[in-house]
């Protein structure tokens, strides 16, 4: 096959669309749906314009950032939670500008209220609220692109089964000022593990996306963007159409910078496998089914013992 050049940008793809909510009714959906599946094959990630999130709740979601992490170490931990990889990550020697907090189940009232009660046992209705209504407005946009993709690989079948079967946590975190010039480590390069993620930041640039030639891209989000990365497991359940992007936080200059994921995952129990639809002598299965809990366990053990954590390790099939 001959040599495409790479495009030195991530693709930008434009979804709002007014008043309306869109749907495959559209007129612009087929188009949008083209250039979702080329980005996703190419880079496993885009940059998103969608207007179904209000500016002001981004805004609000993120201005709240500073009270959260201001909180003492010991509430932060209090949501820690037995899942690897979920509540109170931080303290790392090797990444010591990174921490987060993850609420699972965030489009839910009474999940989100359980995990805000930890940090302020009074509540805090403000925070709940903007955490559930960005996680349920910003979902639409997961369901979308997860649409789009699926109908492009004519696999429609499948929609709501996916959609049952993944649940969505927000991630927030916040990256300490490096106070440095040169680039610092936020957090090492890896690819998500989950179905999808959809990022958002302050105005404080630090994303890099590796490309397929191994080149990396350091992004410039407008302030209204998303960016939408594909993860491992929709990786694994494509059989490779679509490819998980890896990508990593590098920081300079002498000001915090703040972020959102929302992350869409699948739920334990759910065996993961692939549609016998998608593989055939050119596409060989490419992992057995698995249960993504279970993955989860597996990956954190072995990372911690610097062994091979990744998906392949775990259920590669070839
Ligand atoms: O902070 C960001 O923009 C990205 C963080 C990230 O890649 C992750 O939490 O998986
Ligand atoms: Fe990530």
């Amino acid at each position: 096959m001959a040599s495409i050049p790479q495009q030195t940008k991530l693709p930008f793809i434009d979804f709002s669309n007014g008043r309306h909510k869109l749907s495959p009714e559209d007129p612009k959906w087929a188009a949008l749906r083209t250039q979702v599946r080329r980005a996703a094959e190419e880079f496993g990630c885009f940059e998103a314009r969608f207007d179904g999130v209000p500016p002001d709740l981004q805004n609000i979601l993120i201005g709240s950032l500073p009270e959260l992490f201001d909180l003492p170490l010991e509430m932060k931990l209090q949501i820690f939670s037995s899942k690897a990889f979920h509540g109170y990550l931080g303290q790392f020697p090797a990444m010591p500008l990174y921490e987060s907090l993850g609420i699972d189940y965030s489009d839910q009232h009474e999940k989100v209220e359980e995990a805000v009660r930890a940090l302020w046992p009074q509540g805090h209705p403000t925070f709940s609220k903007t955490v559930q209504s960005y996680s349920d407005n910003l979902s639409t946009l997961y369901r979308i692109v997860r649409r789009m993709i699926l109908e492009s690989l004519s696999l429609e079948k499948y929609i709501e089964e996916h959609l049952s079967t993944t649940y969505y946590l927000l991630q927030v975190m916040k990256y300490k000022e490096p106070q440095t010039p040169v680039k610092k480590l936020g957090v090492h390069e890896h690819t998500d593990r989950n179905m999808m993620t959809i990022l958002h930041q302050n105005q404080i640039d630090g994303l890099e996306i590796q490309r397929k030639d191994g080149e990396w891209i350091s992004l410039r989000p407008s302030q209204e963007s998303f960016i939408v990365v594909i993860g491992d497991s929709l990786y694994a359940w494509t059989n490779g159409r679509v490819h998980s992007a890896n990508h990593r936080v590098m920081l300079s200059g002498s000001q915090v910078r703040y972020s959102v994921g929302l992350f869409s995952v699948p739920k334990a129990g759910y065996i993961l496998k692939t549609p016998d639809e998608l593989v055939d002598a050119e596409h060989p299965l490419l992992f057995k089914p698995f249960d993504y809990a279970e993955f989860l366990k597996f990956y954190w053990t072995e990372y911690v013992k610097g062994a091979d954590s990744s998906l392949k390790a775990y259920c590669g099939a070839l």
